[in-house]
C-alpha cells in the first residue's frame, strides 16, 4: 500500500487537477488550430460591389450596389444596396479650400467600409463623376478644379477599395448613363422591350435623352449616343443643357430681372410677403451669368415676391432662346430635338418638386396642374411657412419658382403638350435603386451589361468608347476607340489592381494578423485563467 501511494505522489499525471489541467490543455490547443484556420479561409460573401461617388453641383452622395457573385457571366442583377449622402455642399464648392472637399466624403467612406463586407473590399470598384457643379468650375478656373481633384482622389486612394477614378463626365454621358440605369432598372434591355427616355434636372445642368424611331444622329451627330446592348442596337438622342439646372436658371431668371441694377425687385416667382436682401457679387458669380453683371449695380439689392405664376411663366420664358435654329425642329438655343416619343421617367429635382407640390400625378391635365401651381404660388409667403414648419426655408422659398420651371421646360422647351403630358412618369426610384446616371455609369466601366445576349452563340460587334474609361459607347461627339469585347468576359475594365492594391494587401494581412494574435492572445489568458 505504502508503495503504492510513493508512485502516485512520484507520476503527478495521477492527480485530479493535472489531469483536468492537461484536458482544458488540449481542448484549448484545438480551439486555437480551429479559430486561425479559419482566419485564414472567411465565408465567401454571396455578393459582389461596386460604388460610385455623384458629385453633383448641390451635393455629393456615394451609392454602393451589389450584384450576385456566382453569376460571373454579368446576367446577375444589379441592384442599389445603400446610398449616404455627403455632408455640406457639392465638392465645386470647395474650391478655395480644396482639402475639405476631401475631407467632406470621410464619413460615407467610412459607411462603405462597414456596408461593404471586409473580404469584398479590395476587388470592389470604387469610381467619382461630377457633373455640372464641376464644368462650371472647369470653365471658370480649372487650377482649382484640378485641385479639387486632386484632394477628392487624395481621399479615395486611402480607402481600402479599388479606386478607378475621379473625373468629369460629359454631358452626352451624363444623359446616356441615366437613360441607361433607367432601362436597365425597368428590364427594359435585357428584354429587348421599348425604351423609356429620361429627363434629368439637376442644379446646374438638365438632360433630355431618348429613342427616335426618327432619329439615326446624321441631322446632328453631337446628339447621337449608339451602343449595342444585349444584342440590341440603340441610336439615342441626348442632350445636356448646361446653366439649366433649377440653381443656375433662377441665376438666369434673376439676371433677367436686375438688369438695370435695381436696388429691389418684385419677382413674380416668389410668394407675397417673401423679402430676402441678396448680393449682386455672388448672384452674378458663375460662369451662366457673370458676362451679364449690370456694371453700376448696388453691392445688394432686395428681392421681393409678388406671387403669380403666369408673369413667373413669362419671366422664365426668358431664359429660353426659340430664335434660331438651324435643323427641321429644336428643344430652345438652336438645339436640335426630333420629335418626342414614347413615355419618359422624370427624376432627381423633378421629382423633389413635384412631389412636394403634390402634382407627380400626371393623369390629371396639365391645365389643372398649372391651376394647382397658380394658387400655390399665390400662398402668402407666411403662411407658406406655417403650413411647412419642417421645410427647409430656401426650398421652401423656390419651390413656385421651380415648378414654374419645370412645366416650362416640358412645354415651351421639350415640346411636350396636354396630350403628351401624361406620358411623364415622375420617379425617384425604381425597385429600390435611385434613377439617375451612377448606376449606368457603373455597369459600363465593369462591362457588366453584355452586348450580345447572353445566349448569343458568338460575339461579333466591334464596338466603340463613349469615355476613355468606358467599353463599348459610341458618341459623335467624343473620340472613339474599336474595342472587339464578347459579350460577357470578365469585367474588363477593372484593371489589374496595380502597386495601391499591392499596398492595400499588405494593410489587410497586417489587419489579419493583429485579428489573429488579438484572438491568441485572449485564448492564452483562457488557458492561464483555468
Ligand atoms: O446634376 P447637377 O446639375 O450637377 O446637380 P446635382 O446632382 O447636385 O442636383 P440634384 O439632382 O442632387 O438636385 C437638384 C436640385 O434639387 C435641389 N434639391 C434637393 N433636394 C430637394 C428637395 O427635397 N426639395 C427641393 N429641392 C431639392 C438641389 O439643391 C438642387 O438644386
Ligand atoms: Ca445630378
Amino acid at each position: 500500500m505504502s508503495e503504492q501511494r510513493e508512485m502516485k505522489e512520484r507520476n503527478p499525471w495521477q492527480t485530479p487537477l493535472t489531469i483536468l489541467i492537461a484536458v482544458v490543455g488540449v481542448i484549448a490547443i484545438v480551439a486555437l488550430v480551429t479559430v486561425a484556420v479559419l482566419q485564414n479561409k472567411p465565408l465567401i460573401p454571396k455578393f459582389k460591389y461596386g460604388i460610385v461617388l455623384d458629385a453633383g453641383s448641390s451635393h455629393t452622395a456615394l451609392y454602393i450596389y451589389k450584384w450576385p457573385a456566382e453569376k460571373d457571366n454579368n446576367t446577375g442583377r444589379v441592384e442599389q444596396t445603400r446610398s449616404c449622402k455627403v455632408k455640406g455642399p457639392g465638392i465645386s464648392s470647395y474650391a478655395s479650400d480644396p482639402k475639405l472637399a476631401g475631407e467632406s466624403l470621410l464619413a460615407c467612406m467610412k459607411d462603405a467600409e462597414r456596408l461593404v463586407p471586409y473580404e469584398r473590399h479590395e476587388e470592389t470598384p470604387l469610381y467619382l463623376g461630377a457633373t455640372a457643379g464641376m464644368r462650371l468650375l472647369n470653365m471658370k478656373d480649372s487650377a482649382a478644379s484640378d485641385k479639387v481633384f486632386q484632394a477628392v482622389s487624395a481621399t479615395l486612394q486611402e480607402s481600402p477599395f479599388s479606386f478607378q477614378g475621379a473625373r468629369i463626365l460629359s454631358g452626352p454621358e451624363e444623359g446616356a448613363f441615366g437613360w441607361v440605369t433607367v432601362n436597365y432598372l425597368d428590364d427594359r434591355l435585357s428584354q429587348g422591350l421599348e425604351t423609356r427616355g429620361a429627363l434629368d434636372l439637376g442644379g446646374a445642368s438638365t438632360q433630355i435623352s431618348f429613342i427616335s424611331d426618327k432619329f439615326d444622329g446624321s441631322e446632328s451627330p453631337s446628339n447621337s449616343v449608339s451602343f449595342r446592348l444585349y444584342g440590341n442596337d440603340y441610336n439615342l438622342y441626348t442632350h445636356s443643357f448646361l446653366c439649366y439646372g433649377k440653381d443656375q436658371v433662377l441665376r438666369l431668371a434673376l439676371a433677367h430681372q436686375t438688369q438695370s441694377g435695381p436696388g429691389l425687385i418684385a419677382d413674380p416667382c416668389f410668394h407675397n410677403g417673401y423679402s430676402q436682401p441678396k448680393n449682386y457679387s455672388v448672384l452674378y458669380d458663375s460662369p451662366c451669368v457673370s458676362s451679364r453683371k449690370p456694371s453700376d449695380a448696388p453691392a445688394t439689392f432686395n428681392h421681393t415676391g409678388k406671387g403669380s405664376f403666369h408673369q413667373c411663366q413669362e419671366v422664365v420664358k426668358n431664359v429660353f432662346d426659340f430664335s434660331q435654329c438651324k435643323y427641321n425642329q429644336c428643344s430652345f438655343n438652336g438645339i436640335f430635338q426630333p420629335i418626342l416619343q414614347g413615355s419618359f421617367g422624370a427624376f432627381s429635382a423633378y421629382y423633389f418638386v413635384m412631389n412636394f407640390l403634390n402634382l407627380t400625378d400626371t393623369s390629371v391635365p396639365l391645365e389643372s396642374v398649372k391651376e394647382a401651381l397658380s394658387r400655390y404660388c399665390a400662398t402668402p409667403w407666411e403662411t407658406l411657412k406655417q403650413q411647412h414648419p419642417r421645410t427647409k426655408l430656401k426650398y421652401l422659398s423656390e419651390y413656385c419658382f421651380s415648378g414654374t420651371y419645370i412645366i416650362t421646360l416640358l412645354t415651351e422647351g421639350y415640346n411636350f403638350t396636354s396630350a403628351t403630358f401624361s406620358d411623364i412618369k415622375f420617379i425617384k426610384k425604381i425597385k429600390e435603386s435611385d434613377a439617375g446616371w451612377t448606376l449606368g455609369y457603373m455597369l459600363n466601366l465593369t462591362n457588366m451589361i453584355p452586348a450580345e445576349a447572353p445566349d448569343a452563340p458568338s460575339c461579333l460587334t466591334p464596338a466603340t468608347s463613349l469615355s476613355s474609361q468606358s467599353s463599348r459607347w459610341s458618341s459623335s461627339s467624343s473620340s472613339s476607340s474599336a474595342c472587339a469585347r464578347c459579350g460577357h468576359a470578365a469585367p474588363r475594365n477593372l484593371r489589374s489592381y496595380k502597386s495601391i492594391t499591392v499596398k492595400k494587401k499588405k494593410k489587410r494581412d497586417k489587419l489579419a494578423f493583429v485579428k489573429t494574435s488579438r484572438k491568441l492572445r485572449a485564448l492564452s489568458i483562457l488557458y492561464h485563467k483555468l
